[in-house]
């Protein structure tokens, strides 16, 4: 059967300045561009050859998984990038300071958002300078596919059919496949993987650049998982 890497993108400048991203499409940091290198790295030196690569719409993601394929000499194996991929949209917590929400609002509340499964942010103000309605990298879905805010739970009901149809199908073909995607869009993917549940969910942390290599069986049942980092 085909196997499954996952790599969260390097350090985005969201990361280093400490605020709630989401949708909002910042860039790589240059440490965030050799943390996707090593990664690239890590897997050429764990002989991984990805037939395929899955990636979001969101700039950080595509940037980091064009350097893991430069290391690894496939720059040009297909690409599909999909907003079912992107990060959590983070509501009316986009562009805010992580720290001052937690002093703002109490630690229960900020982590309720920030890391309870089913408790959405508040919405997005409608005409916020971090609205990405009007985005045209999202206007050719046919209606309108932009949340105003998830929680971790509709991560995961709009990325598990994606999983299904797409990236599925080609682990099932034998495929090496790569994902190059976000911290929550990969919690909402190794939950569903992994059978985690979601009470245990919140504790799961994925470090960026660091690869996830699944081996899969026919029922798409992790056989073995390996992480590459050092
Ligand atoms: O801000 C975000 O979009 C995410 C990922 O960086 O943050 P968190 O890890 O707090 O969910």
């Amino acid at each position: 059967m085909g196997s499954l890497v996952l790599v969260r993108h390097g350090q985005s400048r969201w990361n280093l300045e400490n605020r709630f991203t989401g949708w909002w499409d910042v860039d790589l940091t240059a440490a965030g561009e050799e943390e996707a290198r090593r990664a690239g790295r890590h897997l050429a030196d764990a002989g991984a050859t990805p037939d395929v690569v899955f990636t979001s719409v969101l700039r950080r993601a595509v940037r980091s998984a064009n350097l893991v394929l430069d290391e690894l000499g496939r720059a040009w194996i297909p690409v599909e990038r999909h907003w079912r991929l992107n990060e959590r949209h983070y509501g009316g917590l986009t562009g805010l300071d992580k720290a001052e929400t937690e002093a703002r609002h109490g630690r229960e509340q900020f982590l309720a958002w920030r890391r309870g499964y089913a408790t959405p942010p508040p919405p997005i103000e409608p005409g916020s300078e971090f609205d990405v309605r009007q985005d045209p990298r999202y206007a050719g879905f046919g209606r309108d596919i932009v949340p105003a805010t998830e929680c971790l739970a509709d991560v995961v009901a709009r990325m598990v059919p994606y999983w299904q149809d797409r990236i599925a199908p080609e682990v099932l073909a034998g495929r090496e496949v790569l994902v190059v995607a976000h911290g929550n869009s990969l919690r909402a993917l190794i939950k569903h993987l992994e059978g985690i549940s979601d009470e245990d969910i919140p504790a799961l942390e994925i470090p960026t650049g660091v690869p996830l290599v699944y081996e899969l069986d026919g029922a798409l049942e992790v056989k073995d998982k390996r992480v590459l980092e050092g």
